[in-house]
């Protein structure tokens, strides 16, 4: 299940459109609307959107959800609704987490670990715990994307557990931020124009986290097993829907 609100933002007012009875007010952002302001269902009976904003100001989404949620995989679908498909910065780091697509850029939190994996084990935190994690940064970039500069974002790189040099992220019309922490920080949570939780049961999101780390991320399932029990109580306190900004809406069934 998925949850997600709408953000007011003034960078958005004139030029959007708005969904007819969907409930939002005119000033606040609609980032889903169908080519003729009409929804329009797929075969499955889902309803499709398109991107009808024009923006002077990239607009900034959150989408925050435990480790295998399915946050990359819920954006890369996203980002071809927006516009073009989301490949990896050309000629960068294999290792990146970044997906860009013509219109949107979604880059990963975990870039903006302050403790590598070797520093987290010496100081008995897990990747979850804000001290793991370098707010200031964060906030300091998404504010300076959503101005419309450039940043040097660093990497963290899965495969390593290293922190990896920094890669040039330029202003994109989307840009996303996902990952564990978009709505922990108040400083980055007002930068937010619209917030995505993806609320994932135990059993679902452990499996999906299982395979995939085991074939994508090189760890054994003793050690998946380990990291999962020990990540419960902080997920429980520094991730779960406690941190969604309280104009939160459910909005997919
Ligand atoms: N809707 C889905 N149906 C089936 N499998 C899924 C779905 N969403 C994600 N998965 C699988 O779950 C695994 C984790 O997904 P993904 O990497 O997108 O999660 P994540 O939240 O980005 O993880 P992390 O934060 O650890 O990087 C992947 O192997 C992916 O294929
Ligand atoms: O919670 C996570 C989000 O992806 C990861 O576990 C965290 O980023 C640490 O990564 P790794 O387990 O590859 O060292």
């Amino acid at each position: 299940m998925a949850f997600c609100s709408p953000h007011t933002t003034t960078s958005l007012r004139s030029p959007c459109t708005t969904i007819p009875n969907s409930g939002f007010r005119q000033n606040q952002v609609i980032f889903f609307t169908t080519r003729s302001s009409r929804r329009s269902n797929t075969r499955h009976g889902a309803r499709t959107f398109q991107v009808s904003c024009a923006v002077e100001q990239p607009i900034v989404i959150g989408l925050a959800a435990d480790s295998g949620c399915g946050k990359s995989t819920f954006m890369r679908r996203l980002t071809s609704v927006f516009g073009g498909a989301a490949e990896p910065p050309k000629g960068g780091n294999p290792d990146s987490n970044t997906l860009i697509s013509d219109t949107t850029t979604v880059i990963c939190l975990d870039d903006y670990h302050s403790l590598d994996r070797t520093g987290r084990k010496e100081k008995g935190v897990t990747a979850l715990d804000p001290k793991a994690n370098d707010f200031d940064l964060m906030y300091e970039q998404v504010k300076a994307i959503k101005e419309g500069k450039a940043i040097e974002k660093p990497i963290y790189n899965h495969v390593t557990g290293l922190l990896d040099p920094a890669e040039l992220i330029q202003p994109p019309k989307i840009f996303v931020i996902e990952g564990l922490h978009p709505m922990y920080d108040e400083r980055v949570r007002e930068l937010l124009d619209f917030s995505i939780y993806l609320d994932i049961s135990n059993e679902v999101k452990f499996a999906w986290k299982i395979q995939r780390d085991m074939a994508e991320r090189g760890h054994s399932l003793e050690s998946i097993k380990a990291s999962i029990e020990a990540r419960k109580p902080d997920f429980d306190a520094f991730i779960g829907t406690a941190f969604l900004p309280t104009n939160h809406n459910k909005c997919f069934p």
